[in-house]
């Protein structure tokens, strides 16, 4: 409580704050509102809503929102961000002294990322070396885990909660094919008004949980042609438009304990694990529904254009989706080893007077229920691959 009062409150008025801020408690807020003016409550008010628990995230955009909306920036801006980081960021490295933008100031600290391992092992006596990411219409692919422990996100210490349909949001933690994994059945999205650097936060638990392994999944729409709807492309590489953008989940300081600070990419799926997948593809008698391409992944949540999609299909990219890319960058930081594939939802039109109906969140979730099964024993066969790697020895 204090720790969200000193914080913002220190932001706010422009003092240096010690950095105390550890727990969220939805009444502080009350006392930060009343440290505004009336103009900022109602520039506030009027985009963020104030809801019990989930203060906790409005809160931070509130700063940001501040920062860019009434031009508290220089040393008020550098303190207010000192008030944000009390809540997530108790390492020693200094925020920069122009904030640019939401991410530089909401990135989670080591030590909350431990706080949150060391709670879920706390609780369950599984011990994960897999982290399973569940794409859109693909959550059920949780449910083929054995003896599990489940976790709702609202109750994970200083996790986000999903809201998108198809999403159900749990961390479950159990065995596939006598593994221990933990499985993200719902993933946070840009969209859905979280930074990436939060929208990937789960992957560092993952790593300081003690997994050595990354398996994202996600629903895409295809560009390549040669893709139908309900083929599988293993990802060989992304190009991450957002990051192309200036916008990165490793935005802002650096904290060498996760990775280094200019992480290289060239490597990011790994091709050993690609070309099991696709002897595994061959043993499923599904080698002709399997390819490997270039996935990228856009803001959302609209769909694209046809203008769009042209764009991307020029600059290489066979798939398209809204995830994805800021995990993998987040987990290459982390030295996680990846492999990720997409399930091709929809076809994404090339043209104005295409017959392919506009891309619906209902056919993505439905194309994924259909083809769960496939996606379920490629997961499972790709999870006992991955054990018997030497990564994994
Ligand atoms: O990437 P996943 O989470 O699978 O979901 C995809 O499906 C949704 C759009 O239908 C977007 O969230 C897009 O990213
Ligand atoms: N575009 C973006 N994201 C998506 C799509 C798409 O066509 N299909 C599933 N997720």
């Amino acid at each position: 409580m204090t720790g969200y009062k000193n914080g913002i409150a220190n932001g706010t008025n422009g003092h240096g704050g010690e950095v105390n801020g550890q727990t969220k408690n939805a009444p502080a807020y009350t006392a930060i509102e009343n440290s505004l003016t009336k103009r900022q409550q109602s520039l506030v008010k009027d985009d963020y809503h104030v809801k019990g628990d989930v203060a906790f995230d409005e809160m931070n955009l509130w700063n940001g929102k501040l920062q860019y909306t009434n031009g508290i920036n220089g040393t008020n801006g550098v303190n207010a961000a000192n008030g944000v980081n009390s809540i997530h960021h108790n390492s020693k490295e200094s925020p920069p002294s122009q904030i640019s933008n939401f991410n530089d100031v909401m990135s989670y600290s080591y030590e909350i990322i431990k706080e949150i391992a060391d709670y879920l092992l706390e609780k369950t006596s599984i011990r994960p070396k897999i982290g399973v990411i569940c794409g859109s219409g693909l959550n059920s692919l949780a449910d083929f885990l054995t003896q599990t422990d489940a976790f709702p996100y609202e109750s994970i210490p200083h996790f986000p909660i999903s809201t998108v349909e198809g999403h159900v949001g749990r961390m479950v933690f159990g065995y596939l094919e006598g593994v221990p994994v933990m499985c993200m059945q719902g993933r946070f999205h840009y969209y859905e008004g979280y930074p990436l650097s939060k929208c990937s936060m789960p992957v560092r638990v993952m790593k300081l949980v003690g997994c050595t392994h990354l398996l994202a999944t996600n629903a895409a729409g295809g560009l390549n042609t040669k893709f139908k709807v309900g083929d599988i492309m293993l990802v060989r590489d992304h190009v991450n438009m957002m990051g192309l953008a200036g916008n990165s989940p490793l935005q802002g300081p650096n904290d060498p304990r996760f990775g280094p600070r200019f992480p290289p990419m060239t490597n990011a799926y790994d091709k050993e694990l690609i070309k099991i997948a696709k002897k595994i593809s061959v043993e499923m008698g599904i080698e002709k529904n399997i390819h490997q391409g270039v996935y990228t992944c856009l803001g959302g949540p609209n769909y694209e254009t046809v203008a769009e999609l042209r764009m991307l299909r020029t600059l290489g990219v066979d798939a398209v989706g809204m995830s994805t890319v800021h995990e993998v960058i987040t987990a290459r930081h982390c030295d996680l080893t990846v492999f990720a594939f997409s399930l091709i939802t929809n076809k994404c039109p090339s043209d104005y007077d295409s017959d392919e109906d506009e891309a619906n969140h209902e056919e993505v979730v439905s194309v994924g229920k259909q083809r769960q099964n496939l996606c379920a024993e490629l997961m499972c066969k790709m999870v006992r691959a991955i054990n018997e790697s030497p990564q994994c020895k």
